[in-house]
């Protein structure tokens, strides 16, 4: 069989069809381009939007970063998800960087994820669903326009650049192209490392034992580690040894909020419109308008979809979410990311659990505990507490027992490096601390120790 290459490369690619005008057609049924004359929050200040239109039609014919089938897969597994059969572990930077898009920065993820992922596994008695916050998380909402200094805000590095001049934080559309070809690195990476040694269950707990050893709270986490040892050397003396003990998958999410670079990436396939920039793709807090462009285009699509909803979330406005992103009521399909700070979730939550479960709406509750506890340190960084975030995790369970639903998942910003910009845990890190290796382009992220203290944490809280 000879392939047309140049077909191949049409936008739109149905499979069947290699006609483009179908394809077009198609995607203007679906609705994906109805954002476009939709008010839109957090629009990047592009100097002149038709710049912006070229890199769409640049974008618009590559490879996409994942495929179809995967987006899929990933649906499948979350249903079990929402019928309480498995739990959902989402992590990663609050911004990737291109600087940070290296081999130790990717490593340093997959590994802390999949230690969190052991520990929670064990915990839940369940599968855990592994999806980074990575591979295209290259775009952030601000509170403002300008930073302290005056100059426009830092939007993330497919936006604008962290560097602190006029001329790097002007908003470049080129810079989108640099996202994709970063994030296809990234997803080429992983996927190789993530199906060889890395991701062998006995080289992770190895790992987790050395945390154990090492942390001033290991103690506590010492009983866990040690029935996982057991479990292991059971399975051992069974002979069991399975692809699942050597190879994981580990799904890619990012914020949609760049609309020009997730609509360029999308592809209709069999008539159903796959956002391809991503497996998972969420809408955030501030841009979670219902009648409003982002909301829009992802209740276009086929993939598992977010949002995120802050404290002033209503109970209607949930059930009203719930009805226009997942029209069609498929499990698995809808994700909702509470990120309240942990005091205000015992009180806001419980009524929004309770109206969308009586409605019948099947949804994967998630807790993202970073997002509604940001403060201020003593000496200026923007910090959150250790105590808070497992506070909140706390909260979002108790509330779940006392509503009878599943506790879905945790969304956590982390890094598998050794950085200081949350204060607590056991390393015990205090304001100065955070002077040592502040690094983050954005919000403050666990550190990989004050990551796997927060799996074991959470282990027990699944266990209880
Ligand atoms: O990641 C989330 C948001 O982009 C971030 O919390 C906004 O931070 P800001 O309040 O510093 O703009
Ligand atoms: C922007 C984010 O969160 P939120 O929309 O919840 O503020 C984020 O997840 O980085
Ligand atoms: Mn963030």
């Amino acid at each position: 069989m000879t392939i047309d290459w140049h077909q191949l490369r049409n936008p739109g690619l149905v499979p069947g069809s290699l006609d483009p005008a179908a394809a077009v057609e198609r995607a203007a049924q679906l609705g994906l381009d109805r954002w476009r004359d939709l008010p839109r929050d957090q629009m990047p200040p592009w100097e002149d939007y038709s710049e912006v239109e070229d890199v769409y039609g640049v974008l618009k014919s590559v490879p996409p970063i994942v495929a179809p089938y995967e987006v899929d897969a990933l649906r499948d597994q979350l249903a079990q998800v929402c019928a309480g059969k498995a739990f959902l572990l989402q992590g990663g930077d609050c911004a990737e960087t291109f600087i940070d898009n290296t081999e130790a920065h990717l490593l340093g993820l997959a590994r802390t994820i999949l230690q969190m992922a052991v520990v929670l596994t064990y915990g839940a008695s369940m599968p855990v669903v592994k999806v980074g916050r990575v591979a295209g998380q290259y775009t952030k909402p601000r509170s403002s326009a300008t930073d302290s200094l005056g100059l426009p805000s830092y939007r993330g590095d497919m936006i604008n650049s962290l560097e602190k001049t006029p001329e790097a934080r002007r908003a470049d559309p080129q810079r989108m192209i640099r996202a994709y070809a970063n994030a296809a690195a990234a997803m080429n990476m992983l996927r190789a490392y993530l199906s060889g040694g890395i991701a062998d269950l006995r080289a992770v707990h190895h790992w987790n034992k050395d945390f154990v050893r090492q942390s001033p709270a290991g103690e506590r986490y010492e009983a866990i580690g040690r029935e996982i040892d057991r479990a292991l050397a059971f399975m051992d003396a069974c002979g069991v040894d399975d692809d699942a003990l050597h190879t994981v998958t580990m799904y890619a999410s990012h914020e949609a909020l760049a609309l020009e670079y997730d609509r360029a990436l999308t592809r209709v396939n069999n008539d159903r419109a796959f956002g391809l920039s991503g497996h998972f793709l969420w809408v955030g807090e501030r841009t979670r308008r219902l009648d409003g462009a982002h909301i829009d285009f992802i209740s276009r699509l086929a993939n598992p979809i977010g949002v995120k909803i802050g404290p002033s979330t209503s109970p209607d406005w949930a059930l009203e979410a719930c009805e226009k992103l997942n029209p069609d009521n498929i499990p698995g399909k809808l994700t909702l990311i509470s990120r309240m700070g942990n005091q205000k979730i015992r009180d806001v939550l419980p009524t929004i659990v309770a109206k969308v479960h009586a409605a019948g709406r099947q949804v994967i509750w998630q807790c993202d505990p970073m997002h509604g506890n940001t403060h201020e340190s003593s000496n200026g960084y923007k910090t959150r507490d250790f105590d808070r975030v497992v506070d909140e995790v706390l909260g979002f369970f108790e509330v779940h027992r006392s509503t009878g639903t599943h506790p879905g998942g945790i969304h956590i910003e982390l890094t598998g490096e050794d950085v200081t910009e949350c204060v607590g845990g056991a390393q015990a890190l205090d304001d100065k601390d955070l002077e040592q290796r502040y690094e983050t382009a954005c919000d403050p992220r666990l550190n990989t120790q004050q990551s796997l203290e927060l799996a074991f944490l959470v282990a027990e809280m699944l266990r209880h």
